[in-house]
């Protein structure tokens, strides 16, 4: 039986307005390479993914001067939330695709990741998942609108949600669908996922798949892409350059 068709979506149409930077924070450079950029060329790297579509603002000037449509990718335009930008890209996914959810500020995915989490599909035991980290810091409670701390919460069993979330591009589709239309407050496709009263599971991943959101974040980021590029034996013009030739071979294929 040939295995689904994985198609990665990316969220790519917020304002940034944490970062406080003039421009949305995924057009932001890093080691000669914007954020966005980064983030595609992971997706279009990984050797079991077969699509990618970005999800932009409509009339984003700084994706075509960033010359991104040249890439083999398909763009959509992205919604007023994130989960509206996500269901907009999973819109031309067919019944037994999977979709791979990914936002654009986590350029530091490292393949071996994304793989880990593609384990999953061959799951009987649950309807996708996604990559997460455990908590390490003590959680604090703070009383509403004061500084004051209401209690300690039980860290146990409590995990950073990251991205990719990993779904059959059906439910998650009818899962966002129902779950916008509730008014449920959708900050990540397994939310809309559970609501729905599916099995999802987590797999750990690094916690270097930060995603850049302050501007502390960024030298953060560039270090762990430095990292990145060095542990795949490669400088960030020669991944760029490797990311370009694998990605022509993919639009060839
Ligand atoms: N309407 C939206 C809002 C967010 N995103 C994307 O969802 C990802 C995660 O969202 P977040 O980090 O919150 O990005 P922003 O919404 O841009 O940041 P902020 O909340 O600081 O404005 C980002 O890649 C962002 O571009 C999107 O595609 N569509
Ligand atoms: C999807 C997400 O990355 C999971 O942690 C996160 O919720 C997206 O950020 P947002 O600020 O909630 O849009």
């Amino acid at each position: 039986m040939t295995s689904p068709r994985v198609v990665a979506v990316i969220p790519a149409a917020g304002v940034g307005s944490r970062m406080q930077a003039d421009r949305p924070k995924q057009y932001l450079t890093l080691n000669g390479k914007t954020i966005l950029e980064h983030t595609i060329d992971a997706l279009l790297h990984h050797p079991l993914i077969d699509d990618v579509i970005v999800a932009i603002t409509p009339g984003d000037a700084y994706f075509d001067q960033y010359r991104l449509r040249e890439k083999p990718i398909h763009v959509v335009d992205g919604g007023k939330e994130r989960a509206d930008s996500v269901l907009n890209g999973l819109m031309s996914l067919g019944e037994n695709d999977w979709a791979l959810v990914h936002d654009a500020a986590r350029p530091c995915i490292e393949e071996s990741d994304i793989s880990a989490l593609l384990e999953l599909i061959n799951s009987d035991e649950v309807s996708g998942g996604i990559l997460a980290t455990p908590v390490r810091d003590t959680m604090k409670r703070v009383k509403s609108s004061t500084n004051v701390i209401s209690h300690t919460e039980d860290r146990d069993g409590l995990w950073h949600a990251l991205t990719p979330q990993l779904f059959p591009a059906r439910l998650l589709k009818r899962a966002l669908q129902n779950g916008l239309s509730q008014g449920a407050n959708i900050t990540d496709e397994a939310s809309a996922m559970e609501l729905e009263g599916y099995k999802v599971a987590m797999v750990n991943g690094s916690p270097a798949n930060i995603k850049i959101t302050h501007p502390a974040d960024l030298p953060l980021a560039e270090f762990y892409l430095k990292q990145k590029f060095s542990a795949q034996g490669q400088d960030a013009q020669n991944y760029s350059a490797q990311s370009h030739s694998a990605i022509n071979q993919k639009a060839q294929s």
